[in-house]
Order: C-alpha cells, then structure tokens, then sequence
C-alpha cells in the first residue's frame, strides 16, 4: 500500500544569507501541499558571526573543525536565529512551522566523531532518529524546521552537517511516508561547469559521481552533499533531487539522483 507523501527540503548556507532569495525560498515551500519538513544549514552565517567575535572558522572535507566556543556560536546561531527567523516567517504566510534541533524530542541521537585520524572536535554524527514520534508529530499538521544541532546520549550538544541531517530525517521517515527528498542551494543543479548555469548533469549515480570525483568537476561541499543524495536513494528515500532554491516545487527542474 502507498504511504502518504511527504517532501523534505533542505536549504543551505548561501541562500540563508540572501534575504531575499530566502524570502522568495520560504513563500515557495509554504506553498508545497501536504505534509512538509525543513531542514536548513547556515554555515556561512556562522562563519562570519564567528569572524566578528575574533574565532577562526576551519573546514575539513565541508564538516567544521568545532571547538568550545565554535560550539556555542553554531547553536546560537543555527537553533537560535536562523531556525526562529525561518519559523517566523513560515508561521506568518499559515504554514504550521515547529522549530527543533536534534535534542528536541529525542528526534537525532548523536555520537562525537572519533578524534582519530582527525580530531573534528564537537561534530556529531548520527546514531538514530525517532522516527516514529517525528511522523507523529507530522501526521498532527506541524511542519517541522530543523536546526543541524544535534545531542549525544549524555547530553552533549554537537554540531552535524545539514546535508547529513536532511538525510538521516529522510531514510528514517521514509518507514512512514513516501518520502522526496530536494537539495536546493544557489546553483541549478549539479554543473559539469560551475560557472555555466545552463551545464545541469540531469542525472547522477554511483557509477557516474566516482568519475566526476575523479575529474574534479565535483568539489568542495558538493562532495558530501551528493554522498548523502546517494545513500538517501540507496536506502528507502523515493525520489532525491538537488536544484536550485527557486524550484523546490517544479519537479522537473535539476539533478536527480538514482540508485
Ligand atoms: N559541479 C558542481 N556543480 C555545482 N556546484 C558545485 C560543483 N562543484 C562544487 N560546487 C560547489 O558546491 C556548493 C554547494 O555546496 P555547499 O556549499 O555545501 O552548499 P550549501 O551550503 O548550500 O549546502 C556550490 O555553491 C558550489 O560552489
Ligand atoms: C559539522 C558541520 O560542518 N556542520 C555544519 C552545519 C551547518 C551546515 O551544514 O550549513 P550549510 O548547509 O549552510 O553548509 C557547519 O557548521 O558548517
């Protein structure tokens, strides 16, 4: 029997920080029918918050190197600011937004990364999620808006990339619903020139995203972003899409991933 459908969007850091393409963003997804969970990063803006308080911010592989006081700038500004701003303004355009992080409900479970071979600091990555609960939770009509902050079993707060939530929510969710799953960022697809807009790869699989490594037509952040594309298709997740914020809902604008 088919589950009800339900579309998760995750929306990254470069269009967080452009008011109005976020604005124009958060008008499209409260306007997707059915139910509808967010997921949203925000790593630019933490870095700059980060600039002004006199702390260098330093990537490894698209993940933060988290020390103390990078922690409490990424929960600040991520669960904080961006999540309640974002909640907001779903809220005054009637769409039912609940603002969470991985502690909330027990949602994400969490386990500090292994320092070895490179110690990441305070970076979580993702034991389990409440699935269960989470649909419940959607099935009563909430949209649910995560912050990528999440908790271990004793309570330590970590910071896990956005990317790797919006997967995780997705394959745990996908028990309960058919689930699609859309990464919308600032370019309109995966580009075989990340400078030509007009260069979509309109499909991508394994086969294909080991040669485009390969060739370095994909790098940087666009690298875990597409291992997590790939993992959500190969486990449960109905349809994987990656295009650009202005098309969340025009299913046939992008790249789709397939198993
Ligand atoms: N082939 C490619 N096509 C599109 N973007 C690419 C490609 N290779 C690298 N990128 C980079 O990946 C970025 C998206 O990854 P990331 O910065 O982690 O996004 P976000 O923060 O929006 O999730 C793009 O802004 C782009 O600079
Ligand atoms: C561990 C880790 O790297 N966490 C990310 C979480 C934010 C994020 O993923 O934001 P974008 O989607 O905007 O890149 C970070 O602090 O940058």
């Amino acid at each position: 029997m088919s589950k009800q459908a339900l579309h998760i969007v995750k929306i990254g850091g470069n269009i967080i920080d452009a008011p109005e393409a976020l604005a124009s963003f958060l008008a499209n997804f409260a306007s997707i029918k059915g139910p509808k969970l967010l997921v949203h990063g925000g790593g630019k803006i933490a870095t700059s918050m980060a600039a002004e308080l006199g702390i260098q911010s330093q990537m490894i592989d698209g993940r933060r190197v988290t020390d103390a006081d990078s922690l409490r700038i990424v929960t600040m500004v991520y669960a904080g600011w961006i999540n309640k701003s974002i909640v907001a303004s779903l809220q005054a355009q009637q769409c039912n937004a609940i603002g969470l992080a991985g502690p909330d409900g027990g949602f994400v479970v969490a386990k500090k990364r292994n320092p070895v071979p490179m110690d990441y600091g305070f970076v979580g990555d993702i034991e389990k999620v409440n699935a269960q609960d989470l649909a419940g939770l959607i099935t009563a009509g909430f949209s649910p808006v995560f912050a990528p902050i999440t908790a271990d079993s004793t309570g330590q707060l970590l910071n896990t990339n956005a990317d790797t939530m919006a997967q995780a929510l997705a394959i745990g969710l996908s028990d309960y619903f058919d689930v699609t799953l859309t990464y919308c960022f600032e370019k309109q697809g995966v580009l075989m020139d990340p400078n030509d807009d007009n260069s979509v790869i309109s499909q991508i699989n394994q086969a294909n995203f080991a040669q485009l490594k390969a060739d370095g037509i994909v790098s940087a952040g666009m690298i875990p972003k597409l291992e997590n594309a790939l993992k959500a298709i190969a486990q449960g997740v109905q349809i994987v899409r990656l295009c650009h914020a202005d098309f969340v809902s025009q299913p046939d604008k992008g790249t789709l991933i397939q198993a």
